[in-house]
């Protein structure tokens, strides 16, 4: 790639060099929807000229093929040196990919196909690479990973979770091992001398929830000067005296996988390094609150939003309360707090629900994150609401957490000096990597056409009668010996439906944040004849189904969305569980009128209320699309806003280094 499309990576001699973070203007926003075409364009034609270096990779195929064993280590020792004295271009990178598929095809006994040396090629040029669900995305990454790793570049692979990392490094890792390459994994619960040592390896699997945190914590290690962070790092890098506390080595090269799910779903979670408040007195505080707002009366004190997720207090609420705390004293005292905390503890009470939003484990709370299903370990909710659904629930309350440091996975990952990232669905959300991260979303066509099957979506009345349904539908499928996945939304909805399927005498699995011990061998079995699944989101993206022996000639793996969720795109994740890789596979929608989705976009009065009970029954699709357009409209504002507020604050706090 002479022709400069991939330049240089190597990265500058500092301990622990990032690049500056810049804000997102609104200047970029105009930018990203004006420059959407030229950007297309642009887009179009690196294609095409990464095409034709693509070529010259299967081009090198019969030099690399004839090699022994011994001879392609040798040459890969040589491709090696020359990467690291020129950098990840022109032929040396050619022969790099060469050597990766051969060595690949050797040890893994997988070949990349040449959509996935284009994907690679992709990764390497800084961009998003969209390929279809089941495309083999964990394979294109060795390309990008192993050229970019075997040039000096420390490279992060990072994954959506624990179990990814872990599943992707050790597969990958025989790989890695040939091309002399060294591969670490950062799992939750490491010491900080094994995260150093996996830091320290060429190539890093890790979760984003990991990366993100180390990064954190090696930024407070280095104290919180962040305007001359450079300087004191370089002073102090030269004194040597930092190298026992942190533990990365920068932020040099990222590839993403499930781009849209890290880079865009999870940029709303702030991720913030804290310590704890007294939980007595937090305890305290949540009872009270509680007590006062089981004094009101919806809807003449307080209206439910449920769509803007929201609770609103109304005059007659407030005068209430007034007259109700009038004799506590301290903070009740001002209408402001007392207001605040009433209107937490009624969105506790009407907003929050277990086994949708928390599960208890352990007599906790544990968060239950809606895009992944999984539970999200030692995350808790700000404001004191973690404390008021803590006292909700009986269980024992704990301290309120102030931030030391925090950031967001959008300013983590603008840090990077190159950021690639890779997805099956990126395209509803190309503006916003654009305008976010600059990253321009190239699509990468299939090895094979698609054989998924898409049948109508049916409707139902009710939810009981769209259980029944699909009860219906998987012991029929089932009973023809193929398997079956049913997607769901929540910890609740999931169980529900296990009920009906146990009622009726279906044998099956479920896959659940209350199951996720089981989570490997339910996945591997998944795929056999006759079983049956209901999972949440933990069987979404990332993961890998095999079909077992017949299943395909049967028709594959088909799949049962339950309910449609707020992202058409988490949606498209569950499909691409089945027909991966060109197989047989079949995908169905089972969807009621009484499906939350609706029922949180139908809020705002009887009007639209009639509207929507109209439009359900005359075109119940575009009812479902009309509330999908909708929530995702929401949630890109809430993203929106969460930038701002967090650039905003970021500026303000610099000056005392809260902000990393
Ligand atoms: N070149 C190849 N030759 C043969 N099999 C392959 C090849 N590449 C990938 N596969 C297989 O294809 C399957 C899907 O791969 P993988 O899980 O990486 O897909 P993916 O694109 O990451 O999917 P998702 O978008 O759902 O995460 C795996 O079983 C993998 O072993």
């Amino acid at each position: 790639m002479s022709d400069g499309a991939v330049q240089n990576l190597l990265p500058p001699p500092v301990l622990l060099p990032h690049r500056q973070d810049r804000h997102t203007t609104w200047i970029d926003r105009v930018e990203s929807v004006a420059m959407a075409l030229p950007a297309r364009l642009e887009a179009r034609r690196r294609l095409w000229r990464l095409t034709r270096v693509r070529d010259r990779v299967l081009a090198r195929a019969p030099d690399f093929d004839r090699l022994s064993d011994a001879e392609l280590s040798a040459r890969i020792a040589r491709i090696r040196d020359t990467l690291r004295s020129c950098g990840l271009q022109g032929a040396a990178l050619v022969d790099a990919f060469a050597a990766i598929r051969e060595q690949s095809t050797r040890t893994l006994e997988l070949r990349h196909f040449p959509c996935q040396i284009l994907g690679a090629l992709v990764l390497l040029d800084g961009q998003v690479t969209e390929m279809d669900t089941g495309e083999g995305k964990t394979l294109t990454a060795t390309l990008a990973a192993g050229a970019a790793a075997m040039a000096g570049l420390p490279t992060h692979v990072v994954t959506v979770n624990d179990y990814l990392a872990a599943r992707d490094a050790e597969t990958l890792s025989p790989l890695y091992r040939a091309l002399g390459l060294t591969v670490g994994i950062i799992r939750t619960g490491l010491s900080p001398a094994q995260r150093r040592g996996a830091y320290a390896a060429d190539i890093t699997y890790a979760s984003n929830a990991e990366l993100a945190f180390d990064y954190l914590r090696d930024r407070l290690a280095l104290g919180r000067e962040a305007g001359n962070l450079r300087l004191k790092v370089e002073r102090l890098a030269r004194r040597g005296s930092l190298r026992g506390e942190v533990v990365m080595r920068g932020l040099h090269f990222a590839i993403v996988d499930e781009a849209d799910s890290v880079l865009v779903d999870e940029a709303r979670t702030p991720l913030i390094i804290a310590t704890e408040t007294d939980p007595t007195h937090e305890r305290t505080w949540a009872e009270r609150a509680l007590t006062l707002a089981d004094g009101l009366e919806a809807p003449a004190d307080y209206i439910v939003h449920r769509d803007r997720r929201t609770v609103e207090l109304t005059p007659a609420g407030r005068a209430c309360l007034a007259d109700a705390a009038e004799d506590l004293g301290g903070l009740w005292e001002s209408s402001i707090r007392r207001e605040e905390s009433v209107r937490q503890a009624l969105s506790a009470r009407h907003l929050f629900h277990s086994g949708e939003h928390y599960i208890l484990r352990d007599s906790k709370v544990q968060i239950v994150d809606e895009y992944t299903g999984r539970v999200l370990e030692d995350r808790s909710w700000n404001g004191g609401l973690h404390q008021l659904i803590e006292v909700k629930e009986g269980v024992e309350v704990t301290g309120r957490k102030h931030a030391v440091i925090r950031t967001s996975y959008q300013r983590f990952f603008r840090r990077y000096g190159r950021l690639a990232g890779m997805t099956g669905t990126a395209r509803e959300v190309a503006g916003e990597l654009r305008a976010v991260y600059r990253l321009n979303v190239l699509r990468v066509a299939p090895n094979r056409p698609s054989q998924r099957q898409q049948l109508p979506a049916r409707y139902f009345a009710t939810l009981v009668e769209k259980h029944a349904a699909i009860a219906a539908r998987a012991a029929e499928m089932a009973g023809a010996g193929r398997p079956v996945l049913i997607g769901t939304r929540s910890v609740a909805a999931s169980e529900t439906l296990s009920t009906v399927l146990t009622q009726v005498g279906v044998p099956h699995d479920v896959l659940n944040a209350e199951s996720e011990a089981e989570e490997a061998a339910i996945i591997a079995a998944a795929g056999t004849a006759g079983r049956v699944i209901v999972a949440t989101n933990m069987a979404g993206r990332g993961v890998d189904i095999s079909l077992g022996p017949g299943v395909e000639a049967l028709g594959g793996l088909h799949v049962i969305l339950s309910e449609r969720h707020d992202a058409r795109r988490i949606d498209r994740q569950l499909a691409g569980r089945t027909g991966r890789q060109g197989q047989r596979g079949s995908f169905e929608a089972m969807l009621s009128a009484q499906d939350p989705l609706l029922s949180s976009s139908r809020e705002g009065g009887p009007f639209s209320a009639a509207m929507h009970r109209i439009g359900m029954k005359l075109h119940p699709a575009g009812a479902f699309g009309r509330a999908q357009r909708r929530a995702e409209r929401m949630h890109g504002q809430m993203r929106k806003d969460l930038l701002k507020m967090d650039e905003m604050t970021g500026s303000m706090l610099s000056f005392t280094g809260d902000r990393e």
